[in-house]
């Protein structure tokens, strides 16, 4: 049994007055203790909507979620209290998930899974490279990078079986996300919790994800170890994302590629026009809907 299992996941947004947005149609997954799956896709395709509903803050119009074999409820509300410990989201903006008012130590004490004093603080802070003098400060004390380390600090906390990080570290500097990103993978990996990062960087997750999956308009189109994907990818899509990293070096002379358009097919019924080129896919209509 994997700590994360997602089954035929489908999640959908209801705006009165407007046709229903089906962001997650029908998404299976799995993360195995102590391993990274980056989930990446562009801006729109669901990624957030399915992460959310992994941690229960969405709830599911059809599947199941099950962590460590239990489902989440898809309500949310019977299935918390359990769930809640065993399934931690890291986000994208430290500042706005911690709380402003209390002392960063009060915060992850509050998470500490069983009882916890002073030393499981300190030993949670050093864990992410802070100092144990950390806890007695305030979000508003430390750099991004030092407010998504404290983030991660309690998430790990409760001493979860999975984490879902959502752009952990797109809102941090280039010199710091690397490392970020590194320290959570690799506390994951350590402590056998299953991680799902999701990211619209590719090259990001390449570097610290085990596999990669490749999410489209609401599904995933192509699953495999990173330097598969990476190296041999199967889905035009995820052809067109991994030729829309700018390279660098001699490369980054050369004239721009024209952009170039290739039609994607997502699903049994359902076909996209892309356009991509150097820096940029975009997703074009619907060339057959269902
Ligand atoms: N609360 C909501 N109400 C209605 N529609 C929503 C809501 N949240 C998301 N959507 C729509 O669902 C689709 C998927 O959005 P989602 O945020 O999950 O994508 P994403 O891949 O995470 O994008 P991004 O990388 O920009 O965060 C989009 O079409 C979005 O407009």
């Amino acid at each position: 049994m994997n700590p994360l299992e997602v089954e035929d996941a489908v999640v959908e947004y209801r705006v009165p007055g407007k046709p229903s947005v089906r962001a997650v149609a029908g998404v299976s997954l799995t993360v195995a203790a102590g391993e990274v799956v980056g989930l990446v896709g562009e801006s729109g395709c669901g990624k957030s909507s399915l992460g959310r509903a992994i941690v229960g803050l969405n709830p599911l119009d059809s599947g199941r979620v099950l962590i460590d074999g239990r489902p989440i409820s898809p309500l949310g509300r019977r299935a918390r209290p359990v769930a809640d410990r065993a399934v931690q989201m890291v986000f994208q903006d430290p500042y706005s998930s911690l709380n402003p008012r209390r002392r960063v130590g009060r915060q992850i004490q509050d998470a500490i899974a069983g009882r916890g004093g002073a030393a499981r603080v300190a030993e949670l802070l050093e864990s992410v490279g802070l100092p144990a003098s950390a806890a007695a400060r305030f979000p508003h004390q430390f750099s991004g990078g030092q407010r998504q380390r404290i983030a991660i600090a309690r998430a790990l906390a409760s001493e979860p079986r999975v984490i879902v990080a959502d752009e952990p570290v797109s809102a941090l500097d280039a010199s710091t996300r690397l490392q970020v990103a590194g320290l959570l993978s690799e506390t994951a990996t350590a402590q056998g919790v299953a991680l799902l990062m999701i990211s619209h960087d590719l090259s990001g997750l390449r570097v610290i994800a085990d596999r990669i999956a490749v999410m489209y308009f609401g599904r995933i189109v192509e699953v495999g170890p990173t330097d598969a994907v990476w190296s041999n990818p199967r889905h035009p899509y995820t052809r067109a994302l991994i030729g829309a990293i700018p390279r660098l070096g001699r490369d980054a002379q050369m004239p721009a590629e024209p952009p170039r358009r290739e039609t994607v097919v997502v699903g049994d019924d359902d076909a996209r026009l892309v356009e991509c080129g150097p820096g940029h896919v975009v997703a074009a209509e619907a060339l057959v809907a269902s």
